[in-house]
């Protein structure tokens, strides 16, 4: 592997330094989540037949977890997480982003948005892509500066600034769109099948190495996936979604504790997990 198709790896640091919360001691001293939904309903008006996308979903999700959203094509990933990202309306319940509407935490820019494709602006060089939401936020320029390389760095693309997004392969591409999400330095996360396009190895590796960063930076992400192994390598626990209209069909805690190399994979702790998250994905589709 190119050492530039690495994320740094957190030298001398181990991920059990990070200080996993342990939810119900948060609930109890009362902490606010991060993601509070309530009987959350999203019914899409079309020309035809209206589309119901999202059926009563409640979920809580707390400072410093790993959520992913796993479940069958169509049964509304994305629109859970545009809907935390106030890019999509709800039709009914109530969702909170830090305690404030999706319209406040958006605007407080409450989080970083990761695209399944990259999503970089061709025309501008790797730098001034990061370069742009700080722009937008009329950051001066020298801590914008300071933040791109603190960014570029973070994410293993120190020297490769001046690059356009062409020159670069498709995982390091991925990797300057995380660190444009990081760049204004939001507590939350939203990432969308960043790695499905990448091939299997490149996947393992950026799986690997997002981990470390999570722990690094001690951020709440939530994280969707068709990928099972994906799931149980990377989460804290794992929303297991059913179809249309899309439901909460079982939430799996995915307690393999934070060290986790790559052959964790073939542990049977693992395996079990893994299981009860391909049991849940069919009893949900309703296949028997
Ligand atoms: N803007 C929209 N207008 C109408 N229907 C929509 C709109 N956006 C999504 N949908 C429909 O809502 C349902 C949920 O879509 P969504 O993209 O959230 O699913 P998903 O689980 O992320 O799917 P995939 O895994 O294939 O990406 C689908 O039936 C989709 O066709």
């Amino acid at each position: 592997m190119l050492p530039s198709e690495s994320l740094p790896s957190s030298q001398g640091e181990t991920t059990t330094s990070r200080k996993v919360g342990d939810r119900a001691e948060r609930d109890a001293a009362g902490g606010v989540p991060v993601i509070a939904a309530r009987g959350l309903d999203l019914v899409f008006a079309t020309a035809d037949a209206p589309v119901h996308a999202l059926k009563d979903i409640d979920l809580s999700i707390h400072r410093g977890e790993f959520v992913s959203l796993i479940g069958p094509s169509g049964c509304g990933k994305t629109t859970l997480l545009r809907v935390i990202a106030d890019l999509e309306r709800p039709t009914g319940g109530t969702i909170t982003v830090n305690g404030m509407s999706p319209d406040a935490a958006r605007r407080a820019r409450a989080y970083g948005y990761v695209f399944q494709a990259a999503a970089l602006y061709p025309w501008r060089t790797i730098e001034k892509n990061l370069a742009l939401p700080l722009e937008i936020m009329g950051i001066d320029k020298a801590e914008q500066r300071r933040r791109i390389e603190e960014g570029l760095e973070l994410v293993g693309l120190s020297g490769f600034g001046k690059k356009f997004p062409w020159q670069l392969s498709g995982g390091m591409q991925q990797r300057a769109s995380i660190a444009r999400a990081l760049s204004f330095d939001p507590d939350l996360l939203l990432m969308d099948e960043p790695f499905g396009a990448l091939d299997e190895i490149v996947r393992d590796h950026l799986n690997e190495e997002l981990l470390k960063l999570w722990a690094k930076t001690d951020k709440t992400i939530v994280f969707v996936t068709h990928s099972i192994p994906e799931a149980v390598f990377l989460s804290t626990r794992i929303v297991v979604m059913s179809p249309r209209p899309g439901r909460i069909h079982e939430i799996i805690d995915c307690d393999l504790g934070p060290d986790r190399p790559l052959d964790i994979r073939d542990t049977p702790e693992f395996l079990a997990i893994a299981h009860r998250v391909r049991e849940g994905l069919r009893a949900g589709h309703g296949y028997d």
